[in-house]
């Protein structure tokens, strides 16, 4: 049976850990899932390697690959594009190989659109305290960025309702487990098997 590869979508507010459980996930089943690189405009941080974490761009150059149709889905997330280019994934789910995408809630919904059939999982914290306790940890942004993100984190959780499951990452490991119980169960369901078996009765019956 060649089956094209699986979708799966990992969303939540900015510092609720989905870098870390993401990261937590390949270094246990590293060959598994295929994780597709973002491409973004907002300037690298210390640690962080172009080609590994993201692909770092200017706006113009940004904006030329959306003009060209080469992503897949894009969105403006604190004054910086965002962005998941489109030949990697189209090219591994053909190959039957499963894509891990990290993307905010507005870019998870345009993949919805275009790709139904996908995994939608959202990591959301234990309380809001204690997102804003890790913003303020990891030491990446400024007072006034942790605002920002606070306030866009109250409307990202309301976009819960739109994924096929919440994670509540208290503890990495746990959460780590849980997503990967959901992938596991994931694979298995009907409407992954049907098209394949109504082609094969098509060719059966010929
Ligand atoms: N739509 C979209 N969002 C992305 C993409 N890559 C990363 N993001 C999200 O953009 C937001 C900001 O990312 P970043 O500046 O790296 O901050 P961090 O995730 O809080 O470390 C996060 O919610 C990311 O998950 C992408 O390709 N598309
Ligand atoms: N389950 C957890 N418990 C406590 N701290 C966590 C947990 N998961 C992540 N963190 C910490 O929270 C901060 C934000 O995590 P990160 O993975 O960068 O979030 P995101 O990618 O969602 O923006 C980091 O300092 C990270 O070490």
């Amino acid at each position: 049976m060649s089956k094209r590869g699986m979708l799966i979508v990992l969303s939540g507010p900015s510092g609720v850990g989905k870098g870390t459980v993401r990261k937590a996930i390949f270094a246990q089943d590293n060959n598994k899932f295929h994780y597709s690189i973002s491409m973004t405009t907002r300037k690298m941080r210390p640690g962080e390697v172009n080609g590994k974490d993201y692909y770092f761009v200017s706006k113009k150059e940004f904006q030329a690959e959306i003009s060209a149709g080469q992503m897949l889905e894009y969105a403006q997330y604190v004054d910086n594009y965002y962005g998941t280019p489109l030949k990697y994934v189209n090219e591994m789910l053909d190959a039957g190989k499963d894509v891990f995408l990290e993307i905010e809630v507005n870019g998870a919904m345009q993949v919805r659109k275009k790709c139904p059939d996908g995994l939608f999982i959202f990591l959301t914290p234990p309380d809001l305290m204690e997102l804003r306790h890790r913003i303020i940890e990891r030491g990446t942004d400024d007072l006034a960025t942790i605002d920002k993100r606070m306030h866009k984190a109250v409307g990202e959780i309301e976009m819960m309702q739109n994924y096929d499951y919440a994670v509540v990452n208290d503890e990495v490991p746990a959460a780590v487990e849980k997503i990967k119980t959901i992938i596991r169960a994931e694979r298995w369901r009907v409407k992954r098997f049907l098209p394949d078996y109504k082609k094969q009765l098509g060719d059966v019956l010929k």
